[in-house]
């Protein structure tokens, strides 16, 4: 399969979607906060607005591979099953008796049971059939003491984000390094995929999940060798520091614009401020237009020096600089301030390019959907009111695997 991805808005060929199943239905007033969800979503419903999500893609030509299909694939050789194990069995929270418990169960499941386990984690009450109904030594003292509430093993109600846990620049996959507790285990899934699956057999790797933390939300590819990266709640200065240098040794990029913003949830990643929706523009929240600044991060003088750091400057005019155009093109999210606050809230900037001048979004915001097609940009609209209860939009839950280069 040709790969190649050096845009946010060239034609978009395939993508990785995650189809949201029973790790959704693990969600409870008592575990969503920590699991990094808003409510609780109706599961079917999710379920059926993701459907209509991976329609409208396949509708525009766009081939969608599903998450869980690659790793069931994958699961079926062994140095991947062993890996994934392992990675599931290297949680402290075990101990040895329980420990060997579990890599029992998951012994004896088939490439689709492990899959659904590995995605769905294991509650206490699931694991107690295999333990024997009395038998306390078989238990041992840590199922005996967890809660009957606790999970054995953590679902991973985020995985339909499949935007975070990895992305593509140019030719080489970038599995994240992600931040917050409830999803790092996301990332051995992917990382095993793009080391282990024939699909993507060759692969090179600029990012893997031990370093600093980067994730795929803060990463926006502004033009062939450019990139803006976000730091704040999720990607940190170190994170940038890293990927920026990796990228520039592999030849990926040139200029990394390094743009610092608001460490809170509603704007947990770059791509919830501002997506690009053509070569030339972007949808962005008003709030920050003005006051968003960048860092202009380049490769050293000569090779093995550390690479040259600019600014702050502002921006806009840094990134259309940097990308070689004369300007970028805003159009706002939401009408009126309060408006726009609400739409930002519900990922209306969370927008996917099909191609310029052509994206995905959430039906809900409506203003800024307007907005869009006052400028020109033609919008698939696409439900999400339960999925959007994650936080996370049309581009927070596609992961771009090729898209045409721009003409
Ligand atoms: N790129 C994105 O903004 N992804 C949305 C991630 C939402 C998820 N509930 C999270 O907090 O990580």
């Amino acid at each position: 399969m040709a790969r190649y991805l050096e845009t946010e808005v060239g034609r978009l060929r395939s993508v990785l979607l995650h189809r949201p199943g029973a790790e959704l239905a693990r969600l409870t007033p008592r575990n969503s906060g920590s699991l990094l969800f808003d409510g609780i979503p109706w599961v079917a419903r999710a379920q059926e607005e993701h459907e209509a999500f991976a329609a409208a893609l396949r509708r525009h030509e766009v081939t969608v591979l599903y998450l869980d299909e690659l790793l069931t694939e994958v699961l079926a050789l062994e140095p991947a099953r062993a890996e994934l194990t392992e990675a599931v069995l290297a949680d402290p929270r075990l101990g040895d008796t329980l420990r060997r418990r579990v890599g029992d169960y998951l012994h004896y499941l088939d490439p689709v049971g492990l899959a659904g386990v590995l995605i769905a984690g294991l509650a206490h009450e699931e694991l107690r059939p295999a333990l024997g109904r009395r038998d306390g030594q078989r238990r041992g003292l840590v199922y005996t003491l967890l809660d009957t509430h606790d999970f054995v093993i953590d679902p991973l109600p985020n995985l339909l984000f499949t935007r975070d846990s990895s992305m593509w620049i140019g030719d080489h996959a970038a599995v994240a390094s992600l931040a917050m507790r409830a999803r790092r285990r996301e990332t051995t899934l992917t990382h095993a995929l793009y080391r282990h699956h024939p699909r993507f057999a060759g692969t090179p790797l600029v990012y893997e999940p031990h370093l600093e933390h980067v994730e795929g939300g803060d990463l926006l590819l502004l033009a062939p060798g450019v990139l803006a990266l976000g730091v704040g709640e999720r990607t940190t200065p170190a994170g940038a520091e890293r990927l920026a240098r990796r990228a520039f040794a592999a030849g990926v990029a040139e200029t990394v614009l390094v743009v610092p913003i608001a460490q809170q949830r509603a704007t947990m990643h770059l791509d919830t401020v501002c997506t690009m929706v053509d070569r030339d523009a972007v949808l962005m929240y008003p709030k920050i237009a003005d006051s968003l600044v960048a860092y202009t991060v380049t490769r050293g003088a000569e090779p093995g020096d550390d690479p040259q750091v600019s600014g702050p400057t502002p921006f806009l005019p840094t990134a259309a600089k940097a990308m070689g155009i004369d300007a970028l093109r805003v159009i706002d999210t939401g009408l009126d301030p309060v408006t726009a606050e609400r739409e930002q809230w519900d990922d209306g900037n969370n927008t996917l390019a099909i191609a310029p001048r052509l994206c995905v979004a959430y039906e809900r915001n409506t203003e800024t959907n307007a907005q869009l097609e006052r400028a020109g940009i033609e919008v698939v609209r696409v439900p999400g009111s339960e999925l959007s209860s994650g936080r996370g939009g049309p581009r927070c839950m596609s992961c771009p695997l090729v898209r045409d280069p721009l003409p």
